[in-house]
């Protein structure tokens, strides 16, 4: 068995790992952290998974305890994976954080956008960005998984086969992105109150959001040069999910477009090309593993339109990083991971 960590155990990507583990045949969960909620039984503020950890409970992060797992997941705010990944890694513990704290290749550019020095800028040259559908290969080989974004997952699958194939002008592309009200945390905060979120929806960080430079940057890897992005992210009232519906202009005439997109995703279990003229909805991929996308010309004009829906606490967050950690350690890359969603 994989002896596996959690620091940040009460937050929802950090719950969602924990359901998503019960059923994974392979890991056990070694340590969960909490500093507030330590030496509570993980089943008491969870009750979802009573009869699943009956024995776990919450402790402080100990780097000692910690250091004893195979691996170690963050799912913690950004900035607390940079202090503790170096000492993991030193004593030979795999580390993956699903914060953004190794998503960006440039300590600079982190700095900027997230308002802190980097704190581990010696470390940006092992992670590897942890979209499997990219870099399946490096995953395997790795040490340090920087998960991608909810967001930005959403946007770069929805994309890759049109850039990577230079069907559309990579100075013009628009992201319009919307998001459940858990992609801002378990935190209380008053935009994610009832009151304030529910029977509404409003933009935010038109003007620049962290998920920006993130997204530009894989996008830039695969159009080979850097992209023009308008990225424009939306709070709706549900709980989990992202729709992001994605424009690009043609640079010409593109050929079967649909056979492209199945041709791209033929061999990834994770990502789900719809029969033409589909319309997916959030709720298809709430709580599994799974993008679901669908690609569009409106009259055959010189736009295409692309459709892709994750669950932000699995594909965006918690799945993908078990995915990773399957690809780690050599394991079955659905361990985990088979649960349909739930619909409605
Ligand atoms: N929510 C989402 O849809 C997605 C989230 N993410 C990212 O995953 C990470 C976790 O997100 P989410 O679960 O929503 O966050 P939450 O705010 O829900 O939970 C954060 C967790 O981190 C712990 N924590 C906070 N500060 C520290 C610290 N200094 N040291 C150790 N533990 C700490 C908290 O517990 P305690 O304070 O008790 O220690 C809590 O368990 C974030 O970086 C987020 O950006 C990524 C993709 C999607
Ligand atoms: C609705 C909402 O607030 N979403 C968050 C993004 C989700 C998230 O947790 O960001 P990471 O994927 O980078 O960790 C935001 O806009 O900041």
């Amino acid at each position: 068995m994989i002896k596996v960590g959690i620091v940040g155990g009460t937050g929802y990507t950090g719950v969602e790992l924990l359901r998503l583990l019960a059923r994974h045949p392979e890991v056990r969960i070694e340590a969960i952290t909490s500093r507030s909620e330590a030496d509570l039984p993980v089943s008491e503020l969870y009750p979802n998974l009573r009869g699943h950890y009956d024995d776990l409970a919450f402790s402080d992060p100990d780097p000692e305890r910690l250091a004893a797992c195979d691996a170690v997941f963050f799912a913690t705010p950004h900035g607390v994976a940079h202090g503790l990944a170096g000492e993991l890694l030193g004593r030979g513990t795999r580390v993956i954080d699903l914060s953004a704290d190794f998503r960006l290749r440039d300590a600079q550019e982190w700095a900027s956008w997230y308002g802190q020095p980097h704190g581990a800028p010696e470390l940006l040259e092992e992670a590897v960005y942890g979209l499997p559908e990219v870099n399946r290969s490096r995953i395997r080989e790795a040490r340090l998984i920087a998960v991608p974004g909810c967001y930005p997952t959403a946007v770069q699958l929805g994309l890759l086969p049109l850039l990577e194939a230079g069907l559309i002008d990579p100075d013009h592309v628009i992201a319009d992105c919307k998001s459940g009200v858990t992609g801002a945390g378990r935190g209380a905060k008053v935009p994610s109150l009832l009151a304030e979120a529910s029977e509404s929806m409003k933009a935010y960080g038109a003007s620049g959001h962290r998920h920006l430079p993130e997204i530009r940057q894989g996008l830039g890897d695969a159009a080979g040069r850097p992209v023009g992005l308008t990225f424009v992210p939306h709070l709706t009232p549900m709980i989990r999910g992202i729709h992001a519906t994605l424009y690009g202009r043609l640079t010409g005439e593109p050929g079967d477009l649909q056979a492209r997109f199945e041709q791209r995703f033929r061999d990834e279990p994770f990502v789900d090309v719809m029969p033409a003229g589909s319309h997916p909805e959030t709720r298809s991929v709430k709580g599994a593993n799974i993008c679901r996308l669908a690609v569009h010309r409106p009259g055959d004009g010189d736009t295409v339109v692309v459709l892709s829906v994750i669950d932000n606490l699995v594909k965006g967050a918690s799945g993908q990083a078990i995915h990773n950690l399957n690809l780690m350690f050599g394991l079955d890359e659905n361990a985990g991971l088979e649960a349909p969603a739930l619909m409605p």
